[in-house]
């Protein structure tokens, strides 16, 4: 199982790299990273599981942060108590193929599990985007984001190109950004 130790920080040079494209058919060790991945946002978000293993939560986990420089990233939005949730996939080679002029930001900016530090500030996205990725099968997936689930796979992509979330907060005035930015509670 995926632990923080196996997690690599910041100043790591493989944050800082632009992750390769997979082909088809996914090698055993990928299939296996795959499910590792979404094993670790379960684990994180399992209140007993999380406080036995020293897991902070997450809700998206891409490759490069446990120092394999591939385009897969888990994202595991949880729904409501009891709910299903929101958003449930392993990405593969995922493409933003469209996405809104609007930004969204969340109020109370962004953290990331590669980061062990409080960078405060607005973390300016675009608040809809149509998302196409590939299933571990090599089936194609195109679905329309919007508002939180779309910041999450963002910043999840940005770590397939070697992006911090803190790269985009204002280095002037963290706290603004774009006219017509949402900021999303
Ligand atoms: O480091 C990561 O990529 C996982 C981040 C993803 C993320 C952070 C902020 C905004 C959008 C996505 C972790 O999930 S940060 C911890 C966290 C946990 C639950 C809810 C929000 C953030
Ligand atoms: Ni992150």
């Amino acid at each position: 199982m995926i632990t923080m130790d196996n997690i690599i920080r910041e100043g790591h040079p493989t944050l800082r790299k632009r992750a390769e494209k997979l082909t088809f058919p996914l090698s055993e060790e990928n299939q296996k990273l795959a499910h590792d991945l979404m094993e670790f946002l379960e684990n994180s978000q399992d209140e007993k599981i999380a406080e036995k293993y020293h897991l902070r939560a997450g809700v998206g986990l891409a490759a490069p942060q446990v120092d394999r420089s591939i385009r897969m990233t888990a994202v595991l939005v949880p729904g409501a108590e009891g709910e299903d949730p929101i958003f449930k996939h392993v990405l593969v080679n995922p493409t933003i193929v469209s996405e809104s002029v609007q930004k969204a930001a969340l109020a109370e900016g962004e953290g990331c599990l590669s980061v062990d530090r409080d960078v405060p500030g607005y973390v300016p996205r675009a608040d809809r985007i149509k998302l196409r990725w590939f299933d571990l099968d090599g089936n194609e997936h195109v679905q329309r984001l919007k508002d939180y689930p779309a910041i999450v796979v963002q910043h999840e992509i940005d770590h397939l190109n070697g992006i911090l979330f803190f790269d985009h907060v204002n280095k002037d005035n963290p706290f603004s950004v774009p006219e017509g930015t949402l900021i999303l509670e």
